[in-house]
């Protein structure tokens, strides 16, 4: 087998092998693709959920800062000329809420009545904020826009209008929020403490971040991030998004509609991602054992399916010899392909040893006479001499063949070759070997025979062809020598040559004759 050639076990084996790790590998990373999206799809959707409870916390957050300064709205009518009265209920109110930082009663003119901490020092002074303004103008619960406060804070206020029992604006109390420090959203949204970057963040109406993890950006304006798009439009959802430090990140978001509000809590893909390859792998080493358990089952099944194959290949190298038969009936064919090729095989080689015997057969025969021809005879001189078996040869010529053949023709020639042929066969025993080593020189070697045997037998087939009648041509005759190895011969080749030159002393002699190598007499 050439060193290029790859046999059929070891093909199958690989391709086994390859096929069991590709199927594997796409089994495993299909349900990696799945276990992926799933994963990616949980962890938006908890975001989303978290953040609604959250977006929720703050909404409960907000109804009760209305309806806390909605009560107190209802008391501060008769106080608003009582500047004692206005103070401790604004003291009341920022001790008992625990939501604001400061909180104010402001007259209808912008001037402050009262406010706690009595720290802030803006007691009788007009407030020009932002929120204010809009407070004096708007006459309603109001959740204004962060804003720069007059002492310098970063704040929402949240303000209820103060009305008589006649329905007359007197002004407003309000709270504010310090977003850049300890507040109530820090509280509610800060409490949830995440070990894997996890995060959130709240947003105003314009896009502003009111609360984020690090307090240095608060205040900052988010531009470009479609998950705050969304919330402040009002929506809630899920969405995969790059932040602004550039990590893919998994969003979950909810509004908080009274405020106008939006929550967004985010998660790092990669976190979600290392999570995943965690869990693979704990599947993969799960899978394992069974992983190889079925790679040797397949292979074991492979090299099942594949060795009656190579065995009927591998016996292919000895089809030429006795035993390839043998050596195929025996191979064990447990499936139905591999047994209709076995059969296969057996016919083939059946009929080709029968064609080969033929041919054999064919290449040691002389085609006219149906004796040995010079091959066929070496041959089985070959074998006597390798077993040492003495025999006598008796070299015959017809005499005067040429006359026969110019006179009644070649194919007449031909007849009277083979009617020796058969005298031959007549005068001889089963034993013996008849052959025709030239045109008209014929052969007989006699195994185990003497020289007078030999000699006996050579005169009997000349008799007998004197007395045939070959057609219209009445007398025929016959020479002949006889030779003996190891009588008159050293070798076997010398044993053809003595009986040659015995032939070639009876054709001197006058033909029609029988002699015997002098060297018997010697
Ligand atoms: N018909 C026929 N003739 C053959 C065949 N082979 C050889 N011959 C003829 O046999 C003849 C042999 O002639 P020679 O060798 O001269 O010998 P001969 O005529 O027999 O004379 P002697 O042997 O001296 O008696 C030749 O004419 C060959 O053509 C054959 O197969 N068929």
């Amino acid at each position: 087998m050439p060193p290029t050639q790859i046999d059929l076990r070891r093909l199958i084996l690989l391709l086994t092998l390859a096929v069991a790790l590709l199927l594997s590998a796409n089994g495993f990373y299909a349900s990696y693709r799945t276990q992926r999206e799933q994963l990616i799809q949980q962890t938006q959707e908890a975001n989303r959920v978290y953040a609604a409870k959250l977006g929720q916390g703050i909404e409960q957050l907000l109804d009760s800062i209305h309806l806390q300064l909605g009560y107190s709205a209802t008391l501060l009518p008769k106080w608003m000329d009582q500047p004692e009265r206005l103070q401790e209920e604004t003291e009341r109110l920022l001790r008992q809420s625990r939501i604001f930082n400061a909180i104010f009663v402001v007259r209808n003119d912008g001037l402050v009545l009262a406010g706690s901490p009595e720290s802030l020092g803006l007691l009788n002074q007009t407030l020009r904020t932002n929120g204010a303004l809009e407070a004096l103008q708007k006459h309603r619960f109001l959740i204004s826009a962060p804003y720069i406060s007059a002492r310098n804070n970063l704040v929402v206020f949240i303000s209820q209008p103060i009305l008589d029992h006649y329905g007359r604006y007197l002004g407003y109390v309000g709270g504010s929020i310090y977003l850049q420090q300890q507040n109530v959203l820090h509280r509610l949204l800060g409490e949830h403490f995440y070990q894997d970057s996890s995060y959130l963040y709240v947003v105003d109406r314009d896009r502003r971040l009111i609360y984020h993890k690090d307090p240095l950006r608060i205040g900052d304006t988010v531009v470009g991030n479609p998950a705050v798009e969304r919330v402040i439009a009002g929506e809630m959802g899920t969405l995969q998004l790059t932040n602004s430090d550039g990590i893919e990140m998994l969003a979950g978001f909810a509004p908080v509609p009274t405020a106008g509000w939006g929550i967004v809590a985010q998660r790092p893909l990669a976190v979600t991602e290392q999570e995943l390859n965690r869990l693979m792998l704990d599947n993969l080493r799960q899978a394992l054992p069974l992983l190889l358990l079925s790679l040797i089952g397949i292979w074991w099944l492979s090299q099942r399916i594949s060795r009656p194959l190579w065995q009927l290949a591998r016996s292919a190298q000895q089809w030429g010899t006795d035993e390839s038969l043998e050596q195929v009936r025996n191979i064990k064919t447990w499936y139905f392909e591999a047994n209709q090729l076995k059969r296969a095989v057996l016919s083939s080689l059946a009929l080709m040893h029968q064609r080969l015997g033929r041919l054999s057969q064919e290449s040691l025969t002389d085609p006219l006479t149906g004796l040995r021809n010079r091959r066929g005879m070496h041959q089985q001189l070959d074998s006597w001499r390798e077993h040492r078996q003495p025999f006598a040869a008796v070299a015959l010529d017809i005499d005067h063949f040429k006359r026969v053949n110019d006179q009644y023709g070649h194919e007449f020639g031909d007849r009277v070759l083979q009617n020796l042929a058969r005298l031959m066969a007549n005068g001889s025993r089963p034993s013996d070997l008849l052959c025709r080593t030239g045109g008209e020189e014929f052969l007989m070697l006699l195994p185990n025979a003497d020289l007078e045997t030999a000699r006996q037998v050579a005169e009997r087939v000349r008799c007998s062809m004197a007395e045939t009648r070959h057609g219209e041509c009445s007398a025929i005759t016959l020479s002949a020598g006889v030779a003996h190895w190891p009588e008159t011969a050293e070798d076997v080749e010398e044993v053809l040559k003595r009986a040659d030159e015995a032939l070639y002393q009876a054709k001197n002699e006058g033909r029609n004759r029988v002699v015997v190598s002098e060297a018997a007499y010697a």
